[in-house]
């Protein structure tokens, strides 16, 4: 693989269970050396992607290649150069960080595994706490050693799957530079994640619903692409009308395509902006509210793009 080669490319994935379609001709690249957020609702199809990509599963149709080699036949030699962070990983809970990363690096009969382990809880900052039980260690430093576990045979590819799911903020944070100096070396990552501000922390980032690909590249380019035009609704305070009384009174208008309570505020958006305006018209001249149009944000975005999806296979048995 020279090093323009995407890590990722892979064309028309699709994989039925059951006679459900769960990933729906899919078709991504990942460049070298990247972070690429995947989004989705729950079930569309996030973890299927990730486990056809490594080859933990054979796609009904489509083709690509990880890494530069088959996912079709070559899946043993992929395994060999990923890392794999399940959303589900455990432990030996009564040894600690050094011993699990030592048992890991047995399993999979590392050469060179003291200086491996060694290296690896150096790269993590895991050094100072390399005696400490792994049942003893908080959520966010529990993900910290998954990673290391995941990093420990030098992968050139890290797959994560919603790896901060119930962290909390400043472990999430942490967590985040942690990847971000795996990028920095030269690791491709691809992680799944249902956090706004963690999709806003990837180079790029991949939207499924559905087993669908409905949207792809910067945040910035994610938003511009939606066109949506949005606006933001305060209560005035000064009339009997109430912002949840607004939310109700929109929602169904033609053009309102996105109408989402955030705090004491109210989003509204629509990708028929004249439609939008016409609908909005006598709303947006009662005293009772504050208006003030807004760019979009990526969670309007993703919000617009899940309610049309739902539109898009609604009565479909898929
Ligand atoms: N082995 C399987 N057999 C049958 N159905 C499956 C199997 N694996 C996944 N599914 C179904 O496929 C759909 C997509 O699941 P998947 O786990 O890929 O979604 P996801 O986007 O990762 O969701 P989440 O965000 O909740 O993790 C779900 O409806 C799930 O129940």
């Amino acid at each position: 693989m020279t090093a323009a080669a995407p890590a990722i490319a892979v064309e028309g994935l699709s994989k039925s269970f059951g006679g459900r379609t769960v990933v729906d001709a899919l078709s991504l690249t990942v460049p070298a050396g990247k972070i690429m957020g995947f989004l989705g609702p729950n079930g569309s199809g996030k973890t299927t992607t990730i486990r056809l990509l490594c080859g933990l599963l054979t796609p009904d149709s489509g083709r690509g290649t990880c890494l530069g080699l088959d996912i079709l036949t070559q899946s043993p030699e992929i395994r060999r150069q990923i890392g794999y962070m399940t959303q589900k990983f455990s432990f030996y809970e009564d040894l600690s960080i050094v011993e699990n990363l030592d048992f890991v690096s047995r399993v999979f009969d590392l050469a060179d595994r003291k200086r491996k382990v060694a290296a690896t809880l150096e790269r993590l900052g895991l050094a100072d706490r390399r005696d400490q039980l792994a049942g003893q260690l908080s959520g966010g430093w529990k993900q910290r050693l998954a990673l290391a576990a995941c990093i420990l045979h030098e992968p050139r590819l890290l797959l994560l799957d919603e790896p901060t799911a119930g962290v909390d903020p400043k472990a999430r944070r942490e967590f985040w530079e942690q990847i971000h100096a795996l990028a920095a070396d030269g690791l491709t990552v691809l992680v799944s994640t249902h956090y706004m501000d963690e999709a806003e922390r990837c180079h790029e980032i991949a939207y499924l619903a559905y087993g669908r690909l409905l949207a792809r590249g910067t945040v910035a380019e994610v938003i511009a692409a939606a066109g949506l035009t949005t606006f933001t609704a305060q209560d005035s305070g000064t009339g009997a009308m109430r912002i949840a009384d607004l939310a109700r009174a929109l929602a169904g208008l033609p053009g309102l395509d996105l109408v989402a309570p955030f705090g004491s505020a109210l989003h509204v958006g629509g990708g028929d902006a004249a439609l939008l305006r016409h609908s909005l018209a006598p709303f947006l001249a009662n005293p009772d509210f504050v208006w003030r149009e807004d760019a979009p944000t990526l969670e309007d975005v993703f919000i617009h793009l899940m309610g049309r999806s739902t539109d898009n296979f609604a009565g479909g048995a898929r």
